[in-house]
């Protein structure tokens, strides 16, 4: 039997169970996520991931299990509950014709405790697009939109889903430091990606979803055993490249330079990445 709910948390599941048709979408599923917590929720397509999510934003109902989110259920949080949490979504507001700065005001009119709006467009990287609409800006420029309305009115926890799709990689870090800085300010963030970069980076922690079921909850660092993986030393000798997957690489590099009287030719040491346990542990071959 799972332990009851933990009513300090910002999330907390039990056993929760989504079935459509015969089908289980979510099958039995148990997580925490703390305050103040950056969590990243990992899986293949069709995982669960958005069921999950939307069960807890109150947005579809469960079939089964415990769940409280900011210490109520969503299925029965009501408006004021709601004002705690922020969504962004995949989709925004980009074909509005209001600006960026009216659709902000209009969207704070709906929280007790709304953060100013230009304010919010100042901490997005927007305060220049104040007066543009949503068609007027770029791919990335409209996820910062759908940031700044989420984060508008000033959540305890925000929903991120795939945050940063169709980013260059200069927004992308941009964006990430935006995140942090909303970490810097308390908010609980829960992140659905396909990056792996992108959750090592952000995450405090990651959970891997497959078939409506976590298979593992880590630090980014040592999901699947990777701080404890064998290393993997490689170098080119006589022409071709050698690896050798070895626990005590120190000390097998040192053994190398000792051999070759000095530099060792394109030396290399490297451990697996998130990306290469992640595969492993869906069933992909890296
Ligand atoms: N409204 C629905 N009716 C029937 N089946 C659904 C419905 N919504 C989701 N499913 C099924 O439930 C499973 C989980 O879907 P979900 O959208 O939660 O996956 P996901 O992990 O978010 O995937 P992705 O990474 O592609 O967004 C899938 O098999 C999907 O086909």
């Amino acid at each position: 039997m799972s332990a009851p709910l933990d009513r300090d948390a910002a999330i907390s599941i039990r056993g929760l169970v989504k079935t459509y048709g015969e089908r289980n979408a979510v099958d039995g599923l148990d997580l925490d996520i703390r305050r103040g917590e950056i969590f990243a929720l990992l899986g293949p397509n069709g995982a669960g991931k958005t069921t999950t999510v939307e069960i807890l934003e109150g947005y579809r109902s469960r079939d089964g299990g415990d769940v409280q989110v900011l210490g109520q259920d969503p299925a029965t949080g009501g408006r004021r509950w709601r004002s705690g949490i922020g969504i962004v979504l995949q989709s925004g507001a980009g074909d509005s014709q209001l600006t960026c700065l009216e659709l902000l005001r209009a969207q704070a009119a709906y929280y007790p405790d709304a953060r100013d709006p230009a304010e919010v467009l100042e901490l997005v990287g927007l305060a220049e697009k104040a007066g543009a609409r949503g068609r007027a800006l770029s791919g990335g420029q409209r996820r910062r939109l759908d940031v700044a309305l989420g984060i508008v009115g000033k959540p305890a926890l925000l929903f991120l889903d795939e945050p940063t799709t169709g980013f260059d990689p200069e927004a992308r870090r941009q964006f990430w430091s935006l995140i942090r800085s909303l970490r810097d300010l308390g908010t609980t963030m829960l992140l659905t990606t396909h990056y792996l970069d992108e959750a090592e980076e952000l995450a405090d922690r990651v959970g891997v979803i497959t078939g409506g079921r976590l298979v593992e909850v880590a630090v980014p660092g040592e999901l699947g055993g990777r701080q404890t993986a064998p290393a993997v030393v490689s170098w080119t000798e006589d022409g071709a490249r050698r690896t050798t997957p070895t626990p005590t690489p120190t000390a097998f590099v040192a053994e190398l330079a000792a051999r070759f009287g000095g530099e060792v030719p394109d030396l290399a040491v490297t451990r697996p990445t998130l990306e290469d346990v992640y595969l492993q542990m869906i069933g992909q071959p890296a």
